[in-house]
């Protein structure tokens, strides 16, 4: 079994004329893996591409002005965030990679930032690249046009109104990340990796990944195989709020990354992970709950699941404080 490719062509716009066959693909990805490449996805390469020079631009800064601007320092997880931070896989060392998190901007008067709703606020931006903040948004426009789009498709592979979840769309809770992944070092053991095993937290997750390699995804029967780079596409993995969604028919798969392959290149890749509004609610949806059966997850909102992920991780600290 591999990760198949989805072509998005005519698909794209509500209606479009492939979209029930690329429904009948997003079905068969979703009841495997959960992951899937898409092609002729409607985002210009030339946007990409220039998201790619920023990142590189961005971490060759020097550490004083990434720590300027240190995820900390913000009350909505913006930021940059050193290398060893963060620790993904269970039993894992610390993962070898930095990163720096933006999202959408919510102004300090609306209702979300004033009820304190997880990472909704503003960015910080480094003083040294005062072009960041404009190509960091066109980036998140057009992955926010396309992550909303692959909603509308699922909807249909779930035999249901494409516009079913479009009522989630507003206030979406998005989160861009750039990564640097330094070379895997030779002597590293078992434990050692890029980004240790783990599952996405929220609906969709689009990544762009440079042509070097290293992702690597658990199929459903527990082989590790490789995700390697396409030219032109993204990899889509579904995140631990659809097998919610979808009453366990759809599936959100470990992953891990070492940056095995690279002849001493630091590797780059941005995922882009997309939330529906903080409030909207997420059950199971009617066409997967057999008639009579009790549905396997209760409703929550799409806050209350994140908060839930957040405790899985954090235990019950300051990361269940926070999100209060
Ligand atoms: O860098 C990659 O290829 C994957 C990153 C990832 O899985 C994540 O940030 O959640
Ligand atoms: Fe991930």
């Amino acid at each position: 079994m591999s990760i198949p490719v989805i072509d998005l062509a005519d698909a794209l716009a509500p209606g479009g004329a492939r979209s029930a066959a690329v429904a009948a693909q997003v079905r068969a990805a979703g009841t495997a893996s959960g992951f899937f490449y898409v092609r002729n996805h409607g985002v210009p390469a030339a946007l990409a591409e220039a998201q790619y020079a920023l990142a590189r631009r961005f971490f060759e800064l020097p550490l004083a002005d990434k720590q300027a601007i240190d995820l900390h320092r913000s009350p909505s997880m913006r930021g940059y965030e050193a290398i060893g931070a963060q620790t993904l896989g269970a039993g894992a060392r610390p993962d070898l990679k930095e990163s720096f998190y933006c999202g959408l901007e919510y102004a300090p008067d609306h209702p979300y930032v004033r009820r304190g709703y997880h990472s909704y606020g503003s960015n910080q931006w480094p003083a040294a690249l005062p072009e960041m903040a404009a190509q960091c948004a066109a980036y998140t426009a057009a992955l926010l046009a396309l992550a909303q789009r692959l909603m509308q498709l699922m909807a249909l592979s779930l035999d249901l109104p494409e516009g079913y979840f479009d009522h989630t769309h507003g206030n979406p809770m998005v989160t861009l990340r750039l990564l640097r992944y330094p070379p895997h070092p030779r002597d590293a053991d078992e434990r050692t990796f890029g980004a240790g095993a783990h599952t996405d937290w929220g609906a969709i997750t689009i990544l762009a990944q440079d042509a070097l390699g290293g992702l690597e995804v658990c199929m459903p029967g527990g082989a590790w195989v490789a995700a390697p780079p396409m030219e032109g596409s993204f990899v889509v993995n579904l995140g631990d709020m659809i097998p919610r969604w979808t009453n366990g028919r759809y599936h959100s798969n470990p992953h891990r990354v070492r940056n095995l392959h690279s002849h001493g290149a630091p590797r780059y890749s941005i995922p882009f992970f997309y939330s529906p509004d903080y409030e909207a609610r997420v059950e199971p949806v009617p066409t997967c709950v057999l008639p009579g059966a009790a549905p396997r997850y209760e409703a929550c909102t799409v806050g209350e699941h994140l908060r839930d992920m957040y405790r899985k991780t954090y235990g019950l600290g300051n990361a269940g404080a926070a999100m209060a």
